[in-house]
């Protein structure tokens, strides 16, 4: 399979149609081209279309993109921090402007699986700037604090992303409250950014979905995301 360099991420306060920060545009078939001459398809995936150049960690055969959802103050950028960098962002909060992201590589099943994870502001002013991005996401993320029900942006992506979107709902700072995820009927799991409590499996568990949703053998059975996700927590010895 071809391999296609990952890219750095940066700010982008722009919609996708005034220039994304992967430098997409739009062609006549409908799909995107990105950067080198990758294509990305409706449904966000995108295809490398470039040979491998060396091993290098910075190549990968297939990518996705992910966008993590939610009020302000959930700690979506501490999140993406913390799998990015292993680390947390202590100190005074500084709310995202706009729209920003991050590229993360990911070995799923011997492959390279790039994750461009787009992490959108809260703040109910940037709210058009992040419906402009939906529509291009293969996977939303969506966090949560409980004392905030999750309803509200269960229907803003219902109106705003495409309804094969794969979605998953994360408690973070609060572990341990699973049950009352569980009533919303989609996969959810609690985080914390601050330990790093499953904050890399809360991303392989959707790099393996994706994974599977765009390479699936005839025969394979099908990745059931909650399932894993409940495997690996009790074999980790998660408390929860
Ligand atoms: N205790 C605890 N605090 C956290 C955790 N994650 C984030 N925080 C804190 O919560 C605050 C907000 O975190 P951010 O990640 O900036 O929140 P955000 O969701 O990106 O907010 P917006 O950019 O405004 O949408 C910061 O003060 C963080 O230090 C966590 O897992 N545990
Ligand atoms: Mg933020």
């Amino acid at each position: 399979m071809s391999r296609k360099k990952a890219g750095k991420g940066k700010n982008a306060n722009s919609s996708p149609t005034t220039g994304s920060p992967t430098g997409k545009q739009k062609g006549k078939t409908g799909k995107s081209t990105v950067g080198t001459g990758s294509v990305v398809q409706a449904n966000g995936m995108v295809h490398p279309s470039r040979p491998s150049l060396s091993n290098s960690s910075e190549f990968y055969d297939i990518a996705f993109k992910v966008m993590l959802v939610g009020d302000s103050g959930v700690g979506k950028t501490c999140l993406l921090v913390r799998f990015k960098d292993g680390a947390f962002l202590a100190g005074s909060f500084i709310s995202t402007v706009g729209i920003d992201f991050r590229n993360k590589l990911l070995n799923i099943d011997r492959l390279k699986v790039k994750l461009q994870i787009w992490d959108t502001a809260g703040q109910e002013r940037f709210r058009s700037v992040t419906h402009a991005y939906y529509r291009d996401c293969f996977l939303i993320m969506s966090l949560l604090l409980l004392s905030s029900p999750p309803q509200a942006w269960l229907t803003e992506i219902h109106d705003y992303a495409q309804q094969d979107v794969v979605l998953m709902l994360l408690g973070n700072k609060m572990p341990c409250l699973s049950v009352s995820l569980q009533e919303f009927g989609v996969p959810y799991m609690e985080t914390s950014a601050k330990s790093g409590l499953n904050v890399e499996l809360a991303f392989t568990a959707v790099a393996k979905e994706l994974k599977h949703r765009s390479m699936k053998e005839p025969n394979e059975p099908k990745f059931k995301l909650q399932d894993y996700v409940n495997k690996e927590m009790k074999s980790a010895g998660c408390a929860c």
